[in-house]
């Protein structure tokens, strides 16, 4: 046995009861604190009673939402709780990497299904189940919904596009209050009772921007216009007219303060959707002008006229029933709103016109004042069902994208909810016919679907009963006989209807059905349908009329005559355009009924249903007074028996409900496994994995694959589940079941945590492996880009030495030049500054001598005694000036070239030589302390001499002889 319900195996009713109640008092008594389990299929065991008192605990708690596996159950707190649909909590739930691991909430569905959007995985497309009964919350829900999208879905690209997004999404948003002012009205149930169906398709882009939304409404409750129930009131917008509107429009609509209506039932009770100024405020931002407006509620006014026509009873059947004297009024009021002749619009309500014979021939036949009325009401629910089905295709033509410019979508489908009545008719009998078809979508989609396929697959397991409707719908649509069948039927014998003979005859056809029943004691022709929500009984008397539906055509054509602009929109004079108000016999269509057209739209509606991947929102009311904090068990109770809650969270526990939110799967089985992305595929929505080619599908040779490749998981387990134990990631030490299946591989929540940490980790692996490898390569990058640098800068600045040597250099050359010159006019100055006497004598000496060979000679031979002569030269006695000089000259064996390259100083007044001194030898070189590259921190090589050359002093007086060259260390 894989499964077994609660922890049991099925034993003997008794021991099993026996069990069932210790755990019961083992869980209620124990130490659970119920309003902390955010998840029902954690509740053990799993009994209304444990979910009943789960959910009262939260709902005390304020907390509102519960996961119960596959759905989501949402309370009703009947209060305002701001904080719970903050913006903020909306972009929390957004930005979360695992919004299931957050508070269950409406935004995680939300945020589910957006990511299931975007992940791309088949089905794409997504559609949320909103249900539930009238005043659970089903429209708040939507409307949550479609806010957090309108948050969430948005683009931040560029300003530009943002502003259109916005735009788009605020239509999208005030199609609400407009929808709710013309389809909503205060019940026994709910102050803002949905009156009609509807399904909120919004289109996503292939960014997954919301570019624009489709609204798809069922079966508006038209009767409401004319017939309210006790204490029920007409839709919003009669009386947000007739309570908002200024003075001058009360004039131009006929509305005086106080006005009595007959079809305005209860209008001192004021309720918060009474605001007009909202509706308007939404209209003018749907395109709706003011002058439509304006136009929209004179025509209301003129119905709420109409309403206050009342008909006396005419004696003589052949003279048509007048109006009584109070109602003249309202006929002149009502035809000048309406903008019709008032003499024929109380004909068209009076006169009955009938063709007959092969010529059809027109007879007219005054009514009874009793027709009088159907044809009055008949005339009024044809105008509003006219204005609302224009309405939302101006809401639709408003809020639609262009067909290219979106891709995917998500539905919001919210439809009224289960009613019972004491009197119900056929407006309940098809509202509770699509809450049926919805509890089938959600039966064969989930419960026997699921199991069906574990059945399939080869998985043992143990089948949970659940409730089926399947019955219950073939009761109501089933073929060939069914109620809806013999109703159309009736309808198509075209003989005056009798309520009993309808009883009698669904009684004897369908006597067969387990759903159906009849109460016996009741006076009145009915039957009873056992609901999955409970047994609902319907009254046949004119339940064959309002399926007919009939709209006398002559109505139609006076409608056409209308001088009003709005009405003649509604009501063109097309002869193409064939209604079913044409008479029989002039067209060979079939008899369109209410209830065979609303079938056909439910089964457009469930075709789409299907082609998405569903979620679901349970919304439960609490208490049907509308109060906060007060929670009525028994009301909950019956409200969980109907949706069949205990079961779906029997199938979720003890299943495989694993909702994945993208292909993590494939990437976990390709980390751990090594399997090829190509092999497996995820089939989402079931949270199975499948071979990606049912095409060429192979039993053998694919258990084979993928058996092997399954047990490798599971021996990974226990490493798994080790590791979660250790950093306490899950709370259950335990290895989870995992189970393949012949095609698919089945798991639980628990296992999906677990492998969803061992991805993590292998993840994690991964993702240092491709750092560690990054920051090497980035590493090796980095002083590849470093060494090019340098090459880079030493390049640079060897050039840029080149170029400041070059800038010395010519710098050199312009000090040089200057130099030389200046050392010519120094050299004549140091000339200027020796003895003149024998400066002139001497300075013609070395000519002559240079001249001479003697004297050439006799220098040859005085050249080795210099130091002696030196001593002579220096001497204040005996020698003259000219002598010394000569002496000195030999000794220092001075170059001949030149007179005036050495001079010989010789003080006037004193023997002897002063001071001799040379002109420079050889080139100035100049030696700098720091090398010219800008950067390098070289010293140049240090020199003895940072200039060379310039004067020479060979001997001078006073100090001791150098015949070094003097510093002028001041030039470099
Ligand atoms: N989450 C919520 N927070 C606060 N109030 C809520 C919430 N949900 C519902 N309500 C209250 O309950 C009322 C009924 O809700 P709603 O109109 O959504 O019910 P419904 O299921 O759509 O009913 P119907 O089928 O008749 O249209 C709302 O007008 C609102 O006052």
């Amino acid at each position: 046995m894989l499964q077994q319900v609660n922890g049991h195996n099925p034993g003997s009713d008794g021991q099993a009861r026996e069990y069932l109640r210790e755990d019961l008092q083992e869980f209620l008594g124990g130490e659970v604190l119920l309003y902390k389990l955010d998840d029902l299929t954690r509740v053990n065991p799993v009994t209304l009673e444990t979910v009943l008192r789960c959910l009262q605990a939260r709902y005390m708690a304020d907390t509102f939402y519960t996961n119960a596996g596959c759905t989501l159950v949402a309370l009703n707190p009947f209060k305002p709780v701001p904080q719970l649909y903050s913006p903020e909590l909306m972009r929390e739930y957004h930005a979360a990497p695992q919004p299931q691991k957050l508070k269950p909430h409406v935004f995680t569905v939300g945020e589910q299904t957006y990511r299931n959007v975007k992940s791309l995985i088949e089905p794409v497309n997504q559609s949320i189940v909103v249900s539930g009964e009238s005043g659970a919350g089903k429209t708040w829900t939507s409307r949550c919904l479609m806010k957090f999208y309108a948050v969430v879905a948005t683009s931040p690209a560029s300003w530009e596009s943002h502003k259109i997004a916005e735009r788009i999404e605020q239509r999208i948003l005030n199609s609400n209050p407009v929808m709710e002012a013309f389809g909503n009205a205060c019940t026994l149930r709910n102050n803002n009772s949905s009156r009609f169906g509807k399904f909120i398709q919004l289109q996503l882009n292939r960014a997954q921007q919301m570019t624009g939304a489709a609204v798809q409404t069922y079966l508006l409750e038209k009767t409401r216009v004319a017939c309210q129930a006790s204490s029920e009131r007409n839709f919003h917008i009669f009386y947000q007219i007739c309570k908002g509107a200024s003075e001058d429009e009360r004039l131009q609509w006929h509305l005086p303060e106080g006005a009595a209506f007959s079809w305005l039932p209860n209008p001192e009770r004021s309720l918060e959707e009474d605001c007009f100024e909202v509706t308007r405020e939404a209209m003018l931002h749907l395109g709706i002008d003011t002058p439509t407006q304006n136009n929209i509620f004179k025509v209301l006014a003129g119905l709420l006229h109409l309403g206050n026509i009342q008909f006396a009873a005419s004696e003589d059947e052949a003279q048509p029933c007048q109006p009584m004297d109070d109602a003249k009024y309202s006929v002149r009021t009502a035809a000048s709103l309406l903008g019709l002749p008032e003499d024929v619009l109380l004909e068209m309500v009076q006169i009955r016109t009938i063709r007959a014979g092969r010529q059809q021939q027109v007879f007219r036949k005054p009514c009874a004042r009793a027709e009088c009325d159907t044809r009055r009401d008949c005339l009024a629910k044809l105008i509003y069902a006219r204005l609302f089905d224009w309405l939302v295709s101006v809401i639709n033509s408003s809020i639609c994208a262009d067909t290219d410019s979106w891709t995917t979508f998500i539905g919001l489908l919210d439809v009224y909810g289960f009613e019972s009545f004491p009197d119900n008719s056929l407006e309940q009998l098809c509202i509770n016919y699509a809450n049926e078809k919805l509890q089938q979508h959600f039966v064969a989609h989930y419960l026997r679907a699921q199991q069906e396929e574990y059945a399939v697959e080869g998985l043992e397991w143990s089948f949970i009963n659940y409730q089926d409707n399947q019955p219950c719908l073939d009761l109501i649509e089933g073929s060939p006989i069914s109620i809806c069948s013999l109703i159309n039927e009736e309808c198509r014998l075209n003989r005056p209807s009798s309520a009993a003979q309808l009883q009698t005859r669904i009684e004897t056809a369908l006597a067969g059905s387990p759903c159906l029943g009849h109460n016996k004691l009741s006076r009145e022709p009915s039957f009873i349908v056992v609901h999955y929500a409970g047994p609902v009984r319907y009254h046949t008397a004119g339940l064959v009329e309002k399926n007919k539906d009939p709209i006398p055509p002559e109505l139609t054509r006076l409608l056409q005559q209308s001088q009003d602009p709005l009405l003649m929109g509604l009501f063109p004079t097309n002869p193409k355009e064939k209604t079913q108000e044409e008479p029989p016999g002039q067209s060979r269509a079939p008899v369109l009924t209410v209830v065979s057209k609303f079938k056909a739209s439910l089964e457009q509606l469930l075709q789409v249903l299907h082609s998405t991947t569903p979620h679901y929102i349970r919304c439960i009311k609490p208490n049907s007074q509308g109060q906060a904090q007060t929670f009525l068990q028994e009301e909950v109770l019956s409200q969980l028996e109907a949706c069949g809650l205990v079961e779906t969270i029997h199938i979720s526990a003890a299943g495989f409900p694993i909702r994945p939110s993208g292909p993590w799967l494939i990437l976990l089985l390709f980390l751990i496994c090594g399997v090829s992305f190509g092999s497996l595929c995820l089939q989402r929505g079931t949270g199975h994995l499948r071979w990606s080619e049912p095409s060429e599908w192979c039993p053998h040779s694919e258990e084979a694959t993928l058996e092997p490749l399954i047990q490798d998981i599971l021996h990974t387990l226990p490493v798994l589940t080790q590791a979660a134990a250790i950093t306490g990631d899950s709370a259950e030490a335990m290895p989870a079941p995992m189970h393949c299946g012949r095609t698919k591989v089945f798991m639980t929540d628990s296992m999906l945590e677990l492998l969803e940490c061992g991805r993590a980790r292998v993840l994690e692996q991964c993702a240092r492996c491709i750092q560690g490898g990054w920051r090497r390569h980035r590493h090796r990058e980095q002083e590849r880009q470093w060494r090019a640098v340098m090459l880079i800068q030493a390049a640079i600045r060897s050039w840029l030495t080149r170029k400041h040597i070059q800038r010395l250099h010519a710098a050199a050359t312009v000090i040089k030049r200057a130099w030389q010159k200046w050392r010519i006019r120094m050299a004549c100055l140091a000339a200027k500054e020796l003895d003149g006497v024998e400066e002139k004598h001497f300075s013609q000496a070395p000519c002559s001598l240079s001249t001479s060979p003697l004297q050439t000679r006799l220098l040859e031979a005085i050249i080795r005694l210099w130091p002696l002569g030196l001593v002579l030269a220096n001497t204040a006695m005996g020698v003259g000036s000219f002598q010394r000089k000569l002496v000195v000259w030999a000794c220092l064996q001075l170059p001949r070239g030149s007179p005036s390259s050495y001079t010989v100083q010789t003080a006037q007044d004193q023997a002897g030589v002063t001071s001799i001194r040379a002109l420079p030898q050889g080139s100035i070189k100049f030696h700098c302390r720091k090398s010219p590259l800008r950067y390098a921190d070289i010293c140049p090589e240090p020199s003895p001499y940072s200039i060379t050359g310039f004067n020479q002093i060979l001997l001078e007086r006073h100090r001791l002889i150098h015949v070094t060259s003097s510093a002028f260390t001041g030039l470099g």
